[in-house]
């Protein structure tokens, strides 16, 4: 068992006899998170991390981390979610196992990282993670001087994979086809400044998606000090980090707001009001976008320096929304569209085929069984929705994918009998999803 993997457990979605209304709050960003342990890694001196996140792929994060010879310790902290963590940099080196589990951060984000360590680093993870796709990020490294290679000793392009770090990197312009995973480029402008002549990375695919996660790993290495350049012109982009020192983080992780959003689902899809405090009025989490969706949809939400409140109206209505910015919304805005009144259609999310599962076809698989109309197009999905009392119940496979978790309880809030695969896959980014679930839906109950 890797840490936090979670045991299988079927769960009976609870329905919302009345409106959702009350408050609740979400632990920290998965990607901010992890983008700040890496930093911390690297950086020059200790770092400090308030209120992080302690999930799946934080955990397997950290763990990697200190199998390379960074320390990650707990620390008494202010945050209700358990211990901050303190990081004090060392010498990077193998040999060392990493296991990635499903997190794409974990297995994208360290092969660079493990490039600069002294000695072999093997990467491997949950046999879907051998699917997920790794090929641009590992061409790039082996452009770049690094060996990365398959168990038989030839140039690897998926996980199993081992680094044979030679304790430097020295750098310079390489291209990358990131238009199946944000997270190639993010993982080399992390590691970026610690090569010797720093990076510069030049995306040649088509669309780019998830472009605000590539903005968070900008600004968190600006925060860091270390010199950034980003240019796009037409489409073509690139960004070059100057060689140079990490400071030291002393740094509050945001609440995961992608995280947050099935929460706000649950008030919008039951006519209910729920307030979140600590909403960041400035953020580049792209979750922030479903502020933007839910108010489309008829929704109400009002953000202020107390936070955010959502109240849903009394029929959701169908939307035509681009997703490509924050396909990690895509689950539960399905779920949305399945309770809305009119067709809907979710453009731009192509890549999501290799995310935890491919999302496009297990959302029209699932949501098909429960009796909505979901088909897939080249780039997204089109839901024609029923009216909920002609929807049907009966187990919600999930695909070891968190996502397809939290979609589904939205769903079963309207919908008797929906009973929600192996839940503690939500353990993945958000511990305690059961939980916080249903003592928001009781205390509902009791509200009324
Ligand atoms: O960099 C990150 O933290 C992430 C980038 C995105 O990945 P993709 O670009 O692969 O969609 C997102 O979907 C994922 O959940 C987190
Ligand atoms: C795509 C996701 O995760 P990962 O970081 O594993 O890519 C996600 O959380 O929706």
């Amino acid at each position: 068992m890797t840490p936090g993997s979670p045991v299988t457990t079927d769960w009976p979605a609870p329905v919302a006899r009345r409106s959702v209304v009350g408050t609740f709050s979400v632990p920290g960003s998965k990607s901010l998170t992890n983008r700040y342990l890496v930093l911390a890694a690297l950086a020059d001196d200790e770092s400090l991390l308030r209120a992080p996140l302690r999930s799946r792929d934080t955990l397997l994060m950290a763990e990697a981390l200190r199998s390379l010879g960074v320390r990650v310790d707990d620390v008494e902290g202010d945050s209700p979610e358990g211990a901050d963590w303190h990081v004090v940099p060392g010498d990077l080196r193998g040999p060392a196992n990493v296991d990635c589990g499903l997190a794409g951060t974990v297995m994208r984000f360290l092969p660079p990282v493990a490039a600069l360590a002294d000695g072999p680093v093997t990467f491997d993870g949950d046999p879907h993670a051998r699917k997920r796709p790794m090929g641009p990020v590992l061409k790039a490294l082996i452009e770049l001087g690094v060996p990365v290679e398959d168990a038989d000793g030839g140039p690897a392009s998926a996980l199993p994979f081992t680094v044979r770090g030679q304790g430097r990197v020295d750098g310079g312009r390489v291209e990358v086809d990131a238009s199946t995973s944000s997270q190639f480029v993010s993982a080399l402008l992390l590691a970026g400044a610690r090569f010797s002549e720093g990076v510069t990375v030049v995306h040649t695919g088509e669309a780019l998606p998830s472009i605000p996660h590539i903005d968070m790993t900008v600004e968190v290495l600006r925060d860091a000090g270390v010199v950034i350049e980003v240019d796009e012109n037409d489409g073509a982009w690139s960004w070059t980090v100057e060689p140079s020192d990490i400071r030291s983080l002393d740094v509050m992780v945001e609440p995961d707001l992608s995280n947050a959003a099935p929460f706000l689902a649950a008030a919008a899809v039951t006519g209910g009001e729920v307030f979140m405090a600590d909403w960041p009025t400035y953020t580049t989490q792209p979750g922030d976008q479903i502020r933007d969706v839910l108010e489309r949809m008829g929704a109400t939400c009002t953000l202020d320096r107390e936070g955010l409140r959502v109240t849903g109206p009394q029929q959701l209505r169908g939307i035509d929304v681009d997703l490509a910015e924050a396909s990690e919304l895509t689950p539960v805005v399905v779920a949305l569209c399945a309770l809305a009144d009119g067709e809907s259609r979710i453009r731009g999310v192509a890549h999501i085929r290799g995310h935890e599962t491919d999302r496009l076809a297990a959302l029209a698989a699932e949501f098909g069984a429960l009796g909505v109309d979901v088909s897939e197009t080249e780039d997204g999905l089109v839901i024609r929705p029923r009216p909920a009392d002609q929807l049907r119940g009966g187990l919600f496979r999930t695909y070891d994918d968190h996502r397809m978790a939290m979609a589904a309880a939205v769903v079963g809030l309207r919908v008797p009998g929906v009973v929600i695969e192996n839940i503690a896959t939500t353990g993945k980014t958000l511990p305690e999803f059961d939980r916080r679930w249903s003592a928001l839906v009781s205390a509902s109950a009791e509200a009324h």
